[in-house]
């Protein structure tokens, strides 16, 4: 079911945790909370599950209104799964139980719930700790029978709160695939909230990135990387420079005294413009430009690095196949980038008009 928040605030000891979250959430989308540790983004689950009371702001489910001023609908009443960090399972019942119970009670015959919990323990690979108590378990997996219990709720709201968090890569990637599978086949609108930028990029519909309490963008993952609004979302996304530039106009523009392609708004003004160069916006080996390779690190498959060139203001990330190596000096061009649609003033070390002038290698 639909989601709509709207300029939802809570404050801790005068604090703002969640200040001013206004968002429309189409029934079905994955849609993921992206942000540092302690942005807002646990708050702003716990007001939408109704565990917590909003200071101002509505959040409306499928319609409804769950919470405004004068307004608390219990979260029992909400009809959202949720899967916390520290949710609690019922200590006095084994794992197929905790996982049995929600669907013995939506009235199906104790041994059909038992067989569907079955069937869900599968899907988080748990199924010979089927008869231990969760107290026997470790933290990961309890996290595991909670999101299998939430997985045989039905609910078609289902809330997560970093639910992957302490499970190690290889558990991480299958349970990332069983939840994109899941999501795919039940359709339940979910929020999935994570620090984790690759786990938002392979699972969301769309991504919010969340800063101090608010969203600082909406959009799908593509759009993130490829378009961000400003400078803090170009750098908490991805490996990106930020460089100071000229806007010529029909998608060109002048950086350290050469001419790139750009992709930029439609609305982007003639003049000075920050421009953010991804690694897939250069291109080693020949160019204008030279540049000595720092801090080259192997990301297997691949190798990554900076590249400080004189003169651009800041270093450039590059990978590349072939095996780069610190200290090594390269030719190399800027083959694109993206004109962020903010004022320059935000990018720091800008150059009014971007005049610097880099080494340049005819
Ligand atoms: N019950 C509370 N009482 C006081 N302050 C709180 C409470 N809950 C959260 N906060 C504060 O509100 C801010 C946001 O916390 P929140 O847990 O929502 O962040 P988060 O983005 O989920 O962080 P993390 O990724 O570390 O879990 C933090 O500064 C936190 O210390």
């Amino acid at each position: 079911m639909p989601i709509s928040l709207s300029d939802l605030r809570k404050s801790y000891d005068g604090r703002d945790a969640v200040a001013g979250v206004t968002v429309d959430i189409e029934a079905g989308e994955f849609f993921v909370v992206l942000g540092p540790s302690g942005c807002g983004k646990s708050t702003l689950l716990r007001l939408i599950a109704g565990l917590e009371r909003p200071d101002g702001g509505e959040v409306k489910l499928d319609g409804n209104t769950v919470s405004a001023p004068g307004r608390h609908l219990p979260p029992e009443d909400r009809d959202v799964g949720v899967v916390f960090q520290s949710y609690a399972l019922w200590p006095h019942m084994d794992v197929r139980d905790n996982v049995a119970f929600p669907i013995e009670s939506a009235g199906r015959a104790r041994n059909v719930a038992r067989s569907e919990a079955e069937t869900h323990l599968r899907t988080v690979a748990l199924t010979e700790f089927a008869a231990r108590k969760p107290a026997e378990l470790s933290g990961g997996q309890r996290q595991r029978v909670a999101l299998a219990r939430c997985l045989a709720g039905g609910a078609k709201t289902i809330l997560m709160d970093e639910p992957l968090a302490n499970l190690d890569p290889h558990l991480r990637a299958s349970m990332e695939e069983e939840i994109a599978a899941f999501h795919a086949r039940a359709g339940a609108t979910t929020i999935y909230i994570t620090h984790d930028q690759r786990e938002a990029m392979a699972l969301a519909t769309r991504v919010a990135v969340m800063g101090e309490g608010r969203f600082l963008q909406v959009a799908t993952p593509e759009d993130l990387h490829d378009r961000p609004a400003t400078a803090e979302v170009a750098r908490f996304i991805g490996r990106s420079a930020l460089l100071p530039g000229v806007y010529s106009g029909s998608g060109h523009a002048r950086v350290a005294a050469h001419d790139i392609a750009v992709n930029a708004p439609e609305e982007t003004a003639l003049g000075p413009v920050t421009l953010v160069i991804r690694p897939n916006d250069v291109r080693l080996g020949e160019g204008p430009l030279r540049g000595r390779l720092d801090r080259v690190f192997y990301r297997g498959g691949m190798w990554e690095a900076l590249v400080e060139v004189d003169g651009l203001g800041e270093a450039l990330p590059v990978s590349s196949r072939r095996r780069l190596a610190n200290g090594e000096v390269l030719d190399l061009s800027i083959t694109g980038g993206w004109v962020l649609p903010e004022p320059p003033s935000e990018a720091p070390g800008h150059h009014a008009g971007g005049q610097s002038t880099p080494e340049l290698v005819e």
